[in-house]
This record gives C-alpha cells, structure tokens and sequence, in this order.
C-alpha cells in the first residue's frame, strides 16, 4: 500500500495505463485485459490489473490535473516500481485539421506550470514522450481509420481557462490540443528514467465549439488504448 493506492506490493504491472476518468479505468479493464482485477479503490480512483496478450498491465486513474496525476504517478515508480506509464486521455483540439475523436500522440507538452516547475527555477524544461514508445505508438496506428496526429500539445492547470491570447498563440505555434496531465507525466518519466507517452482522443475543439457527451470520453475510446497497448509491448 503507498499513500493514495491501496494496492499490494505486485498488484501492479511494470506497464501502467493513466485515464484521468476512473471509469474509463474500469471500461477499459473490462473491454482490453483478460481477468482484470481490482487493486486499488482508494478515493474511488479505480486500478485494475490484468492481461492483455499474455503481458500484465495495470489501467489507473490519475484524476484531473497536473497535481493529481503527480500523486499516482509518484507513487506507482517509486512504491510500485511502474517503467512504462501511457496516459490515455481526451483532448480539446486546437488545430482546423484536427477532428473529433482523432487520436493524438504527444511529442512535447508546453506548459504555464507544472507540479515540478520549482526544480527547474528559471530553466524552461521541454518534457518530451519517449521516442520508442512514440514511434511504436505511431506504427500502432498506422491503417486505422480514426485520424491521427503526432506533434506537440499544451498541459494547462485550468480547464476554464480565461487566457484567449495564450490558446490562440499557442495554436499559432502549431501545438495540436490542449490536455491537463501530460507535461507532468513526462517531466516524472524523465527523473525517474522511465518511458512515458501521452495518446489523446479529442473529445471536444476549442475552435469550432463541439463536444461528445461524458458517456463517450468514458467508453468510446478503443482506438487510444489498443495504440497504447501495442506500443508498450511492441
Ligand atoms: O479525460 P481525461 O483523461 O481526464 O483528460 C482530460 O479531461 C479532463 C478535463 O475534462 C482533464 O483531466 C483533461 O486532461
Ligand atoms: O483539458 C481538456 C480536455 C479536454 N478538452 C479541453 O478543452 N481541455
């Protein structure tokens, strides 16, 4: 058991997949692992391990934002020694070309701030994903028909965000859609020296106003977590 995690010491997979949506923890468990098993319920941030071709993953909820993914991300690498964590999250798109329901893999995540930022003091850290995992992630993909993107997108710390002026540069800089988790994830991954990648399913777009219901960012998102499966293990 660590603070947050209720788990047993080997409950949890050296491979971790991150929703931010516990449900969509659950749904996934359900639909992609053989024998899924809860381990952990703490909070109600459900965590379920099992198999998935023959190799043992752990889905976990992270929660929303940067400080709750750092809480179970921490805790799954230094109490439970996860190497490879995947965040499978929705996104806001930022880009005409990119589409709901595209997935998107995250080279780089621009941030404000994140949990870390004191470490750096006036170094400006680039969190990148791992390029294995990114390039396996992209092969993954290949031949499907959700459309898919690879390139940078923005960690924010505050879905209402009141900065217009910051989205639109951030848009104009060519960043593809806006999450809350990933610049986290990846500057944890880069101290710990472990893998991480975030693939995103855009599930609303900041410039044409359109949104899929709560049901489908819990339970529609197959493509995201197949692609995210097939790089961890490939
Ligand atoms: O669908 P998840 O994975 O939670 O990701 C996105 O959705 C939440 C905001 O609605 C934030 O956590 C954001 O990163
Ligand atoms: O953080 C997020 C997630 C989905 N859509 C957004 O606009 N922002």
């Amino acid at each position: 058991m660590s603070t947050h995690i209720g788990a047993k010491p080997g409950d949890i997979a050296e491979t971790v997949l991150m929703p931010g949506d516990p449900y969509r923890a659950r749904w996934a468990a359900r639909t992609f692992l053989k024998n899924p098993v809860l381990v952990n319920e703490v909070r109600g941030m459900l965590g379920y391990t099992g198999l998935w071709n023959g190799h043992r993953v752990t889905i976990q909820g992270s929660g929303m934002g940067m400080p709750s993914l750092s809480i179970y991300a921490n805790e799954l690498i230094r109490d439970y020694g996860a190497q490879t964590l995947i965040r499978i999250g929705s996104a806001g798109g930022m880009q005409p070309h990119v589409q709901l329901r595209d997935v998107v893999l995250a080279m780089t995540a621009s941030t404000t701030s994140t949990p870390s930022r004191a470490i750096f003091r006036e170094a400006q850290f680039a969190p990148c994903a791992d390029f294995g995992l990114l390039r396996a992630a992209w092969e993954a993909a290949q031949g499907r028909k959700a459309g898919v993107h690879v390139g940078p997108i923005y960690s924010t710390e505050v879905f209402y965000d009141e900065r217009e002026d910051l989205s639109a540069q951030l848009s104009r800089h060519g960043v593809l859609c806006v999450e809350m988790e990933a610049a986290e994830l990846y500057t944890l991954a880069a101290r710990h020296r472990r893998r991480a990648l975030a693939v995103l399913t855009i599930s609303d777009h900041l410039q044409t106003g359109e949104s899929l219901p709560a049901e489908d960012r819990e339970q529609s998102f197959g493509d995201m977590v197949e692609i995210a499966l097939a790089a961890a293990f490939a």
